[in-house]
């Protein structure tokens, strides 16, 4: 059941000793979710280790279940035996993702160009954010869409006869959108293509090849990059898929370790692709000694351990063209920021407003409420910090249904001079279910407020 159903839970973050020891990262939210579209539809068994089982994912494993692949778990790995591509059933009833935009997007992409209906819900939380993203490129592609109000859940699909491949501009950054359009394209006869203006992370266009899909990615002079798809190929299961551990997780103990005073961690198994390291790089020129240990290679992606001391950090300016590479990573910035000397500054922040909540307002609510000083704009946010965190803390955090919210102000409160409260720490099994676990073995001082 996800966390939205219940009575909220409260959770109190206090000034914490310094944090010490090692901590095993869960698997990444996007390559699970892929993991388990990309196996739910491929030929063959994939057996899938270091899944994250969050509720977000496990969302996407039953959405395939209703459409006919097989998903088991078996000891510490998961079993997915899946249909064939061009071989998923009609689902019998309504597909519920929870909290999950990525598995909502992903999916719609995957069955739209199905000869069958399929209709989607979601949470309060999923059900205000825009899904014409997605839907208008599937529009061009014959797809019919029903929708009560403006391309919002819930909503229903209906595919053509046959869908026309297209090449689709993606307006906005977005590796959601990218991935929905090259979903779509397996079962569109011909080519499809995306030009993504700004490189998103890329674990589409990288996991459908080692699936067995023909994927070409160009890269021009500027930066724009086309990739395209061949449709109607055969997929494979993947004999032994390895998942690395989510640096969006990581990010958590990460800032913590920066911030509160004495703390010497180490985070294991992070996966590195450069496309999800801008927060490293960031928290790397605020002065944060951040060590990366034993690079190295595990299924195809780069992965490496992580030792995190507190450090002296400064503000620094974060440039617009990296917000893709760390888009999840900015509420957690925020906390770092508020005990950086002088001021940080984020721009290009525009996509925030429509995550799970709107985050930019979600973490300028949190910051005031905790005595931080900053400065909201339309795309940017300005924070100015208190290196010995004094007046920092003391606040109550509306988080609105938003894990990120609910985990960044828990650290804040760890180096705080007063606790800090979180209306609902719910929400926080939808990405990183051991994050309690996790951060007290390392010495932080969480405290459920639940009745
Ligand atoms: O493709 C993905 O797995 C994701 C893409 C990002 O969303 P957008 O594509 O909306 O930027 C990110 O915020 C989300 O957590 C996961
Ligand atoms: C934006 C996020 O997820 P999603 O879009 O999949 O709900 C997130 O995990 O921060």
């Amino acid at each position: 059941m996800s966390g939205h159903d219940s009575a909220p839970q409260p959770m109190q973050a206090s000034k914490s000793p310094g944090l010490a020891g090692a901590a095993k990262i869960p698997g990444d939210k996007s390559i699970s979710h892929r993991a388990f579209l990309f196996g739910g539809l491929a030929a063959g068994r994939t057996r899938v280790s270091g899944l994250l089982e969050g509720e977000d994912v496990l969302a996407t494993g039953r959405a395939m279940r209703a459409m006919g692949a097989k998903i088991v778990k078996e000891g510490a790995h998961w079993l997915v035996d899946g249909v064939g591509n061009g071989c998923l059933l009609e689902p019998e009833a309504p597909i519920d993702f929870g909290n999950a935009g990525t598995g909502v997007r992903l999916t719609m992409g995957l069955v739209g160009p199905y000869d069958f209906g399929a209709t989607f819900t979601g949470d309060a939380s999923l059900s205000r954010r825009p899904m014409g993203r997605v839907l208008d490129p599937l529009r061009l592609m014959g797809v019919q869409v029903a929708a009560r109000t403006g391309d919002r859940l819930p909503l229903s699909i209906r595919g053509p006869r046959v869908a026309a491949p297209i090449s689709y501009r993606v307006p906005m950054a977005s590796a959601q959108v990218k991935s929905a359009v090259l979903l779509a394209g397996l079962n569109a006869p011909g080519v499809t293509t995306v030009i993504e203006p700004v490189m998103t992370r890329d674990h589409t266009e990288k996991m459908l090849e080692g699936f067995g899909a023909t994927v070409s990615v160009e890269t021009d002079a500027a930066g724009v990059r086309t990739i395209r798809l061949e449709g109607q190929g055969r997929l494979s299961g993947v004999a032994d898929f390895v998942v690395p551990g989510d640096p969006s997780s990581a990010a958590f103990p990460i800032v913590a370790a920066c911030i509160v005073p004495g703390s010497d961690v180490t985070i294991l198994n992070v996966l590195m692709n450069p496309t999800r390291t801008g927060l490293i790089a960031t928290l790397t020129e605020m002065g944060a000694s951040i060590e990366i240990l034993d690079p190295r290679s595990s299924g195809g992606e780069d992965v490496a351990d992580l030792r995190v001391r507190h450090s002296a950090l400064k503000g620094v300016t974060v440039p617009a063209e990296r917000a893709p590479s760390m888009i999840d990573e900015y509420p957690v910035l925020a906390v770092a920021a508020a005990f950086a000397e002088g001021r940080t500054v984020m721009q290009g922040l525009e996509e925030l407003r429509v995550k799970e909540s709107d985050r930019l307002a979600a973490v300028a609510a949190g910051l005031a409420a905790n005595g931080v000083e900053h400065v909201e704009g339309p795309e940017s946010l300005t924070v100015t910090g208190r290196p010995d965190g004094k007046g920092i803390g003391g606040g109550t955090v509306a988080t609105h249904l938003d894990h990120r919210i609910a985990m960044s102000f828990l650290v804040l409160g760890l180096a705080a001079e007063k606790p800090v409260t979180i209306d609902d720490a719910a929400m926080i099994a939808t990405s990183f279910p051991e994050f309690t676990g996790l951060m007290t073995a390392l010495g932080a001082k969480l405290e459920s407020l639940a009745e």
